[in-house]
């Protein structure tokens, strides 16, 4: 009797160690299952609860784009494959509509069953596209998103000037996984105005590529005044922000949409800390009037092989800007967003002389320190 005792309670301890066991298992199982989909990513969720930024800034675009980018998105080997053959450019085109967001279907696979990321890391970008505020910035991302090397966060994180005290790890863990040779890039045109902009990128990464993309100061300034008037109706004229007095016709250097045409006085702060072969200077103009001419150059530049050319683009004469071609089997077609190249308001021309004279100086020590000749006057 004592003896069968002795047996059941030791058959109990098997059965219990060999459950306690099986149940260890399960639990290591079901991390490593949770960690490969992605879930032990810490997701950065303040910028969802960032507050109405200054003037000139579309929170409404970024959030929607930071929602679709924060979202997993696939990059399988065999995408790699065919970006070393070269066959990636038509389907990864097909992934970017026209506001810069991801299509919905990019998270699913053609099967339609959804997938997560698990493959790449996420990385600090190489490259950044540091200005200018309405240089055509989002055209250049956009068009540079074609290309199956380079990944890149599509809303602006404003990490250089706005969250900086959140963390370079924070700012690395928005940004899209990439695989070994891939670019990750980001665009922020605020950054090129921003004092404190040049140490902190260098603090990341003094090898840093920066990408200028400049337009006409005088146009740019319009620019900026359509978009802040498009959002407060009641804003006085544009004469009468850039000029300090309509007779002496001295120009408003404290208006924001004024300073930022000062691209010398900006790149200089840069110069301080990036060497002038870090930067490429990108023509707004001829972002425009030849965008697969320009796009060869940043690709160059990025050292990338020459994917996007003409064969990208046509030239949409209803909005009277180059559009990306649409993809196959789909309708849609691929111009930028209504706040993309919308017209501008009737400036009186003596006031756009004025300020046509008042930038001269420092556009041609701008085109001095870049070593190009933008042609602006
Ligand atoms: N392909 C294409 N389609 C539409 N718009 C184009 C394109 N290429 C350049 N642009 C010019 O880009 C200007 C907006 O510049 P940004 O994208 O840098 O603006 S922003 O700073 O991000 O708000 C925008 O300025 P506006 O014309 O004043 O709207 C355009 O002139």
């Amino acid at each position: 009797m004592g003896c069968g005792g002795c047996r059941i309670r030791f058959n109990l301890w098997k059965v219990l160690s060999k459950a306690s066991v099986c149940f260890t298992m399960v639990l290591i199982f079901t991390y490593f299952f949770y960690c490969l989909t992605g879930f032990c990513d810490s997701t950065p969720r303040a910028l969802f609860k960032q507050q109405a930024p200054h003037r000139g800034y579309d929170i409404s675009d970024d959030r929607r784009r930071m929602l679709e980018d924060l979202r997993p998105s696939p990059r399988f080997p065999l995408d790699a494959r065919s970006v070393r053959n070269g066959t990636a450019a038509a389907p990864r085109a097909q992934q970017v509509d026209a506001e810069g967001q991801r299509s919905k279907n990019e998270s699913t696979q053609s099967s339609g069953i959804p997938v997560s990321n698990t493959f790449g890391s996420k990385r600090f970008p190489q490259a950044i596209i540091i200005g200018v505020k309405k240089g055509g910035t989002r055209a250049l991302l956009e068009f540079l998103r074609i290309h199956p090397d380079v990944r890149a966060f599509g809303a602006e994180p404003h990490f250089f000037d706005r969250f900086y005290d959140k963390g370079l790890e924070w700012y690395r863990n928005l940004m899209p996984r990439t695989l070994d040779g891939q670019i990750t890039m980001e665009k922020t045109p605020s950054y090129f105005v921003t004092k404190e902009a040049p140490s902190r990128v260098c603090t990341m990464n003094c090898q840093t590529k920066l990408i200028v993309v400049v337009r006409d100061p005088v146009t740019r300034a319009v620019s900026d005044y359509t978009q802040t008037l498009s959002k407060n109706p009641g804003l006085p004229s544009f004469q009468s922000l850039a000029l300090k007095n309509a007779t002496t016709g001295l120009i408003d250097t404290s208006w924001s949409a004024v300073r930022i045409g000062l691209y010398a006085k900006h790149l200089e702060s840069w110069l301080q800390y990036f060497p002038l072969s870090q930067f490429l200077f990108v023509s707004g103009e001829r972002l425009v009037s030849d965008p697969a001419g320009e796009m060869g150059r940043v690709q160059d530049f990025l050292g990338l092989k020459r994917v996007i050319s003409d064969k990208h683009f046509y030239f949409n004469q209803t909005k009277g800007f180059p559009c990306l071609k649409k993809p196959e089997g789909s309708s849609r077609p691929r111009c930028l967003g209504k706040s993309k190249g919308r017209p501008h308001p009737d400036i009186h021309s003596e006031v756009l002389q004025r300020l046509r004279d008042f930038y001269r100086p420092f556009n041609h020590r701008f085109y001095q320190l870049s070593g190009q000749d933008f042609g602006w006057d």
